[in-house]
């Protein structure tokens, strides 16, 4: 019996749909129970972004996602965090999640839980990389061990096409306006993401 628990915070749907595919993926591991909870919006974000009806359309469709507390990182055995870039890094608004939960930190509550990332980014070489890399660090401050997406399960990363997907964790290309989709590929890494993540998240609340 593992608990995995995917917060996320997505502006236009992308990391949505991948977080959708890792949950997916989390619960064919047997015994695992799933919940994903959306990071809060800035209201000054919504206020700004209001006229852009993409924006919108994907935030009405993320309406009755629960919002994320720090209860639920708690409560997870296993962690999966759905996190788009901004400028090569996280947004501030799950740094603000993350900055808010010292007083987990300060009691070593995180430590020993399993994490892993999922990310995207509009172009190519948008900094997918360093956005996991960089979101690693304060995961570690926490003490969580993280989990990578191995080449041998997943061999469409080897490739030149304009896929996400590394083995530092799964992710889409949303294009330069956000006009793609996550493809075929990019779902099924992101759905054996979730499942790698269930399975180390039960292996090591099995131990502990
Ligand atoms: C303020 C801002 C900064 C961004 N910075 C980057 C960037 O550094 N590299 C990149 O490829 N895309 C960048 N993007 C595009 C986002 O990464 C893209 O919209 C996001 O991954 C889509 O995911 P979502 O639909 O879940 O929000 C940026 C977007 C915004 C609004």
């Amino acid at each position: 019996m593992a608990k995995v628990l995917i917060p996320y915070y997505s502006a236009y749907g992308h990391i949505y749909e991948m977080v959708k595919a890792a949950a997916d993926g989390a619960r064919r591991v047997e015994g695992t129970e799933v919940k994903i909870v959306k990071v809060a919006e800035f209201e000054q974000v919504r206020k700004i972004m209001s006229s852009q009806e993409y924006y919108v359309q994907a935030q009405e469709a993320q309406e009755n996602m629960p919002e994320a507390t720090h209860d639920d990182l708690e409560w997870a055995d296993g962690i999966l965090w759905g996190i788009p870039t901004r400028y090569g890094s996280m947004p501030a608004q799950m740094k603000q999640y993350l900055d808010s939960a010292g007083g987990l930190w300060a009691q070593g509550k995180l430590e020993g839980k399993a994490t892993a990332i999922i990310t995207s980014t509009g172009s190519i070489h948008g900094g997918q990389e360093t956005t996991v890399i960089t979101s690693l660090v304060p995961l570690l401050h926490f003490g969580m061990i993280f989990v990578g997406l191995p080449y041998g399960e997943n061999p469409e990363q080897l490739t030149t096409d304009g896929i996400g997907g590394s083995p530092y964790g799964a992710a889409t290309v949303a294009g330069p306006s956000g006009e793609e989709q996550p493809k075929e590929a990019e779902l099924v890494m992101a759905g054996r993401l979730g499942e790698r993540l269930a399975k180390v998240a039960k292996a090591l609340a099995n131990v502990t």
